[in-house]
């Protein structure tokens, strides 16, 4: 009887540890990292993408976010103690000794290296492990606590994903690689902004300038529309001129577009309206989960029937002949 006690309790014991180890990788951003890595993927292989390289990359991809992750919570443990938000987290709320974290961390980082080197190639490895680095060095370490432009510079890191991606199918990186790095670039700003508006109060108190807390709601609103504006037309030269995707694509994206904007605008006129904050920030995460799925539709056969139907069509559209015809002209 007293056995299976203490049995029991040291199963429970040995659950939450290891629920405490999972909640320290931030697992939840962890996913979207993920979907935009095959999303690179499976554009890089046009479709082809080989279910063995994907899954080995996807799960390579999430021991480097996750050890990048883990490296975060132990250098901002200080703050996070301070924060509502953050201080039920495993480190500050002591149910992970900061030694056993970084190990955590440095074990993690050389799973994931080792794996990508045997299973993909070394520079999708180095690209993981520089993703690793831009985190915790260039945004946690340096931007963080220093820069109302923080998360501009420092979501390089988030962007670094479809590049990982895209050099384990390829070798290399492309054009078209860096177009997608230039996507999540640009939609790091809106994503984050709306977010940090409703947690103003919680950066402000552990002295933490992001952007609304140092400029105010207000020019924080013009800044997530200004980099919105730019992100449609940047989702576009997949499509044209790199002819990565075709129009199935373009629709997902204009569409998808065209709500952000709807959304940025209503934060344009109610930069107060923590509601309406959350709205954008909520958005934001289906917005990036449904483009990378846009992605992938584009590639299925169907989709490239389209393409092609609708190709062709605006090739009759555009010749001389249809025009003549249109006008009447005597050619
Ligand atoms: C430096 C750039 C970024 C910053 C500073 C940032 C910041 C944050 C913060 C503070 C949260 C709330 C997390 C929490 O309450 O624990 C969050 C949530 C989230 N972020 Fe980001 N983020 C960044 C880039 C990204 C990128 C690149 C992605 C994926 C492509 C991403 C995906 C998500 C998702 C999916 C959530 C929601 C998690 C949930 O369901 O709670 N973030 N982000
Ligand atoms: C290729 C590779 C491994 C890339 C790693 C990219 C990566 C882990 C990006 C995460 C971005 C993120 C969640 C920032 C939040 O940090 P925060 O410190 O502002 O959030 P917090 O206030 O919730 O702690």
């Amino acid at each position: 009887m007293q056995d299976t006690l203490v049995q029991k309790r040291h199963h429970e014991n040995l659950w939450q540890v290891l629920q405490s180890y999972w909640q320290l990788t931030k697992p939840r951003i962890i996913i979207l990292l993920l979907i935009t890595t095959a999303g690179s993927m499976w554009i890089a292989s046009e479709g082809q993408v080989d279910p063995v390289l994907l899954l080995i990359t996807i799960f390579s991809g999430a021991l480097a976010a996750a050890s990048a992750n883990t490296i975060n919570c132990l250098y901002d443990r200080d703050i996070d103690y301070k924060m509502k938000r953050t201080r039920h987290r495993p480190l500050p709320s002591g149910r992970i000794q900061p030694f056993h974290a970084l190990l955590f961390a440095i074990v993690l980082a050389t799973i994931s290296f080792t794996l990508l080197t045997t299973f993909a190639n070394l520079l999708s490895a180095c690209l993981a492990m520089s993703g690793i680095v831009t985190y915790v060095v260039v945004y946690t370490h340096w931007l963080k606590r220093h820069s109302s432009q923080n998360i501009v510079i420092g979501g390089a890191a988030g962007a670094i994903p479809p590049l990982v991606g895209w050099a384990a199918v390829t070798g290399e990186l492309s054009w078209v690689a860096w177009v997608f790095f230039a996507i999540i670039f640009f939609w790091t700003p809106p994503h984050f902004w709306a977010l940090a508006m409703m947690l103003r109060n919680d950066y402000a108190s552990v002295n933490v300038p992001m952007l609304p807390v140092v400029a105010g709601d207000v020019t924080t609103a013009k800044q997530i529309w200004i980099y919105t504006l730019l992100l449609i037309p940047l989702t576009l030269l997949l499509a044209f001129p790199f002819n990565a995707l075709g129009a199935v694509y373009v629709m997902v994206a204009l569409v998808l577009g065209a709500l952000f904007l709807v959304k940025a605008w209503a934060l344009l006129e109610r930069p107060a309206d923590v509601g309406v904050a959350k709205s954008l920030f909520k958005y934001s995460i289906f917005y990036m989960m449904l483009l990378c799925g846009g992605m992938a539709l584009d590639t299925l056969p169907l989709s490239q029937q389209v393409d092609a139907a609708i190709a062709s069509n605006l090739d009759m559209m555009l010749t001389p002949v249809s025009i003549s015809q249109i006008f009447q002209l005597p050619w």
